[in-house]
């Protein structure tokens, strides 16, 4: 593994606020991205081989309660979720430790990221924000996308809307080191594979589906039984960047089962939950820890939001 030294990050937290607010518009009470969504509640169960990655407490024991928050893409709380800003879709997970700790992960249904660094990340904000239907061409979009292959990647791909929140898989994206009782390390980036396997909707069905009809349809879905996801780690090989989000690691590389997730129900005040939920990639517990400086800049970030939003 290799993890170059990144010049100092430029960007503040309130910077990357505002330009997702460039981006989307500003929405009162709604997160500046991520903000429709829905949230439910569950348990995480570990696996026998997690231990031997982390000596993590959530990874020793079982039925850990999980608080689970499914989003749209986009900070646009009206957005429909057959647009297409409505994907990459989200994933955000709060287990909750004994004695009130909680550790949270964030992710989304793309394997990678428009970006290498945070403050990369923050000038192709600034360029989407300027580049609406009236902007000249090139735009600021065109220019910036012509030298950064992997936001273009990132912006082409096709990202198909799925049956279900339970029929998408989810990737952490951001790489972690994880330490077990014996002091062994792994990095690792987080996979979420849904048991219920990959399902995703043609065009022509996205287009006959309600605007919010996944919020409907999880709903729907846990009453006939829990959502389950593999929670899994893709492990690092000798050479893989640790600290470059915007490369996508071979699906050879090794993989682990940390555990089960178990998406149960809807929980009741939905509007008063997601208001009050804020989850930070680097509320971590001893034997998980950052590896790549995106983590701490994100969990700068979204406090701002937070703080905007209540
Ligand atoms: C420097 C890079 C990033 C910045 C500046 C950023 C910024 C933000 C902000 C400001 C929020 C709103 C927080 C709130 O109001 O509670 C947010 C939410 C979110 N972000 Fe990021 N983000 C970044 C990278 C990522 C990455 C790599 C992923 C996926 C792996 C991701 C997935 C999400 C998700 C799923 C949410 C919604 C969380 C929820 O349900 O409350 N973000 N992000």
């Amino acid at each position: 593994q290799s993890s170059d030294h990144q010049p100092p990050q430029k960007s503040t937290p309130t910077h990357l606020v505002d330009a997702l607010n460039g981006v989307f518009g500003k929405h009162p009470g709604a997160r500046a991205v991520h903000a429709k969504g829905i949230v439910l509640e569950g348990t995480f169960t570990p696996s026998p081989a997690a231990s031997s990655i982390s000596k993590a407490s959530h990874l020793q024991h079982d039925g850990v309660p999980v608080t689970v928050r499914f989003s749209d893409f986009a900070g646009i709380p009206s957005v429909s979720d057959t647009d297409g800003l409505a994907s990459p879709r989200g994933l955000a997970i709060k287990f909750h430790l004994p004695g009130g700790a909680v550790t949270d992960i964030v992710a989304h249904s793309f394997n990678g990221f428009p970006s290498a660094t945070t403050d990369d990340f923050r000038d192709l904000l600034i360029a989407l924000g300027q580049s609406g239907p009236n902007a000249p061409k090139p735009t600021p979009l065109d220019t910036y996308l012509g030298s950064h292959p992997a936001a273009k990647a990132f912006l082409t791909a096709p990202k198909p809307a799925p049956i279900s929140y339970g029929t998408l898989p989810f990737y952490g994206v951001n790489t972690f080191k994880f330490t077990n009782a014996a002091g062994v390390v792994t990095y690792g980036r987080y996979q979420f594979l849904p048991v219920a396997g990959d399902h995703y909707l043609s065009k022509a069905d996205t287009a006959k589906q309600a605007p919010d009809y996944l919020g409907k349809e999880i709903g729907e879905r846990v009453k006939h039984g829990p959502v389950k996801f593999k929670m899994v780690l893709q492990i690092a090989d000798a050479g893989d960047k640790l600290d470059d989000p915007s490369v996508t690691w071979p699906s050879t590389r090794r993989t682990v089962e940390l555990g089960t997730l178990s998406v149960n129900k809807v929980v009741a005040d939905n509007d008063a939950a997601q208001k009050q939920l804020l989850f930070l990639p680097n509320a971590l517990p001893a034997g998980i820890e950052p590896a790549d400086p995106m983590i701490d800049a994100r969990s700068a970030a979204y406090p701002v939001s937070y703080g905007r939003r209540q």
